[in-house]
């Protein structure tokens, strides 16, 4: 069983009035945009998967759709085995999403928010993971602050911690690093790779792509929609013939006879 799987995604986005005169038209015909076209793979459990993709590919939507905020218009997806729709609950506990926007409470201290977040999961007594993690993040000294006072890097540590507060299996990272200074880089890559080495599994997304070149063994890229490419970042490399994973990148994003996807 993988700790992903995506078979055949399609994620149709619907204005809402068209989704209506979807529903009572006989013609059946999807409108709207197609964020996602027959997305298919898996990320297996321990494994440090890179999902690369030039802006509005697709990323965000097929992570909102692993973790129960998007319903994909017609295929499966998976975590841990669970159904992310028939067996939502199970899924969303196997989940810790890092999510590209950082949204916060604001009455909240750093450390009120962990406790809320933990009880979203049925988790009393939950501070001693708490400090844990405050301290692996940087963030102990900062637990009794109030969310509105922290720097924009803070909140995105806090945005970390509060995916990892119930212990997921897998952990889903949508451009942590985005905005945030090198020495938080540092302590947040650090601390993943850690938690992938105890056995978690990653899935990543990033526009840095040299961070993806260092820490993901396998890499899916997304184009329009569709997986373009998916093999080991050693293999991609060798494949498309470029130095880094940028060059190959932008080879494969700009071949439109591209198709180098092996499953
Ligand atoms: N709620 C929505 N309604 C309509 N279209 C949407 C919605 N959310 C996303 N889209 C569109 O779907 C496409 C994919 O968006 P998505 O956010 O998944 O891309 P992305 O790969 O995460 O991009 P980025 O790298 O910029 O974060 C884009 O064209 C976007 O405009």
């Amino acid at each position: 069983m993988s700790a992903l799987s995506l078979e055949n995604v399609s994620k149709i986005y619907t204005p809402r009035t068209a989704a209506w005169k979807q529903r009572f038209s006989s013609s059946g015909r999807k409108r709207g945009f197609q964020a996602l076209d027959g997305v298919s793979f898996s990320v297996e459990h321990g494994e440090f998967f890179g999902l690369l993709g030039p802006n509005g590919a697709g990323k965000t939507t097929l992570i909102s759709i692993l973790a129960g905020l998007a319903y994909a218009t017609s295929g499966t997806a998976r975590v841990c085995g669970y159904d992310v729709v028939a067996d939502f609950k199970r899924s969303r506990r196997s989940l810790g999403v890092v999510p590209q926007e950082i949204v916060y409470d604001p009455f909240f201290t750093v450390r009120e928010t962990l406790r809320l977040q933990s009880g979203y999961f049925g988790l009393r007594n939950n501070d001693d993971w708490i400090d844990e993690i405050l301290t692996n993040l940087g963030l102990l000294d900062k637990g009794d602050t109030n969310m509105r006072a922290l720097s924009g890097g803070m909140k995105r540590r806090v945005l970390v911690a509060q995916a990892l507060v119930h212990r997921p299996p897998v952990i889903i990272l949508d451009e942590p690093t985005a905005g945030v200074d090198v020495d938080l880089r540092r302590t947040l890559w650090e601390f993943i790779a850690r938690l992938n080495r105890e056995g978690h599994t990653i899935l990543l997304t990033t526009h840095y792509l040299e961070e993806a070149e260092a820490l993901c063994g396998r890499i899916a890229m997304l184009k329009s929609g569709r997986v373009v490419a998916l093999d080991t970042t050693q293999a991609l490399l060798a494949r498309v013939g470029g130095a880094h994973l940028e060059d190959a990148f932008v080879r494969i994003m700009h071949d439109d006879e591209f198709l180098g996807v092996t499953a």
